[in-house]
């Protein structure tokens, strides 16, 4: 039995969904299809989950929401119509996208992550229907009755254990099952989401609880690239990569993947197949575990995300000042701040933050106190930091890499301001300006994959 993850742009209207429709009628073992918010149909349109973002912010502010409300119901019963599904279908969509401004919430938590949830309920209800119209008998599962439970913890959603124990009692059946992606239930049975992306998360704990046999994700992409495709123009495709180079590489900007999606088919040792929805002939990339993968090459993917921001501390003997870093990871922790990384030298300091979790609000306040408590003699707050990550099992053990990185950004005067190699053996971090980033992939990038720089 294979879980297969369908992402927004594969199920955005009619046409999309037909072939969605066909790629699972093609293999019975696809048994398990799990849904993502209706995504966008061309570039500019806006993706279902942003609509209902914007629906709860209306609703919250006590602002008039019909319009929205409908522009909604658009989405899904253009689909409806074109598979003919019953009349009764479309009108409980549309009832259920009217009555959620009239649901009592214990908070705007509550309420955001319900109005946000109801992309992928409403997509996952529609495409139970399409199937039983085409003749393919399925039924909708939320994630309730197959017990997927989370909960808040510093900011962070965190699946209960008790999630795989559920989905080990499940009784998956003969028939076909199509599973709204994207959230779990608290303990108390409140919806809760993911982070954005997060219908991969759900396919992925599927994939490790059900006991799958694979997970394939399909989305618009022929297969993972060696460099993101608006960046390099037709870079590689890569046919086959490790869990570790895919963490890492959706880590630092291949949207491809939610980065934490991977982690529990790495647990339950579940191979993961990246398709297009658009081309389900291609083979694909395939994500297996290092025990199943021999390098042939020394670099596999290069990315890049300019979501961080990073604090430089100065200060001679720094090295030797026991509970320096102490005092700044307490006021951290005070503010609830967590640091993604902490490269440091003798005298010097970076702390790398990720900015989408930090309120900026609070910037401010925790950077006076750490002025205050540990007295720098420089301190500067970098707002737009980039971080290009440079990945390949095929570089562990092997000597003169760092080297081929950084020639090519000193020839093109591009400054690195922070180099991290070592942590794991199988990437290299540097630290650019954003505005950086997209030519220092393009340089790196035309070294190894187009100068025969590549072979182990
Ligand atoms: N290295 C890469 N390889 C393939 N796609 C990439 C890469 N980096 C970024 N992307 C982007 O990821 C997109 C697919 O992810 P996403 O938009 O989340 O799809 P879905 O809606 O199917 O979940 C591609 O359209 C592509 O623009
Ligand atoms: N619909 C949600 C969750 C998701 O996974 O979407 P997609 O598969 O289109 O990336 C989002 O937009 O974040």
């Amino acid at each position: 039995m294979k879980i297969t993850k369908f992402g927004g742009t594969s199920l955005a209207d009619a046409s999309q969904y037909r072939k969605v429709i066909d790629i699972i009628s093609a293999d019975a073992e696809r048994q398990v299809i799990v849904t993502s918010a209706p995504g966008k149909r061309f570039p500019g349109d806006i993706k279902v989950t942003d609509l209902l973002i914007q629906y709860a912010q209306l609703t919250l502010a006590g602002a008039e929401t019909a319009e929205l409300a409908d522009t909604i119901y658009e989405r899904y019963e253009t689909i409806g119509r074109a598979f003919q599904v019953e009349q009764a279908v479309l009108e409980d969509i549309h009832t259920i996208i009217l009555d959620l401004v009239s649901i009592t919430f214990h908070d705007s938590a509550e309420l955001q992550h319900t109005f946000k949830a109801h992309g992928e309920i409403l997509n996952a209800l529609l495409f139970a229907s399409c199937l039983n119209s085409v003749g393919i008998p399925a039924r909708f599962v939320d994630p309730r009755e197959l017990g997927i439970v989370a909960q808040e913890r510093d900011h962070e959603v965190v699946l209960a254990d008790e999630t795989y124990r559920h989905l080990n009692q499940f009784n998956l059946g003969a028939q076909r099952i199509v599973v709204p992606g994207f959230y779990a239930y608290t303990p108390d049975n409140k919806i809760i989401t993911f982070a954005r992306g997060g219908s991969d998360i759900t396919g992925s704990i599927l994939a490790a609880g059900l006991h799958a046999t694979m997970y394939e994700n399909f989305t618009d992409v022929d297969a993972i690239f060696a460099a993101n495709p608006q960046i390099i123009d037709n870079p590689a495709a890569i046919k086959l990569m490790t869990y570790r180079e895919m963490r890492e590489l959706s880590y630092a900007g291949f949207s491809v993947f939610n980065d934490e999606a991977i982690i529990p088919a790495i647990q339950g040792h579940i191979p993961i197949n990246v398709k297009n929805t658009n081309h389900p002939d291609a083979p694909g990339t395939l994500i297996v575990s290092d025990s199943e993968y021999e390098a042939r090459q020394l670099v596999t993917g290069i990315a890049a995300s300019s979501r961080f921001a990073a604090l430089y501390l100065h200060r001679y003997l720094l090295n030797k000042q026991a509970g320096f870093t102490l005092k700044i990871l307490q006021i951290l922790y005070k503010y609830g701040v967590s640091y993604e990384h902490m490269p440091s030298g003798i005298d010097d300091l970076t702390i790398i933050f990720d900015k989408s979790q930090l309120q900026p609000e609070i910037i401010s306040h925790f950077l006076a106190e750490i002025k205050e408590e540990v007295c720098p003699d420089e301190m500067e707050w970098i707002d737009d930091y980039a971080i290009i990550m440079v990945v390949g099992e095929g570089m562990r053990n092997r000597v003169g890499i760092i080297e081929n990185i950084i020639n090519p950004l000193a020839l093109h005067d591009i400054p690195v301001k922070m180099i991290n190699q070592g942590a794991s053996r199988i990437s290299i971090m540097l630290g650019t300006d954003r505005a950086d980033a997209a030519n220092a992939i393009k340089y790196i990038y035309n070294r190894f994959f187009n100068n025969n720089y590549l072979e182990v």
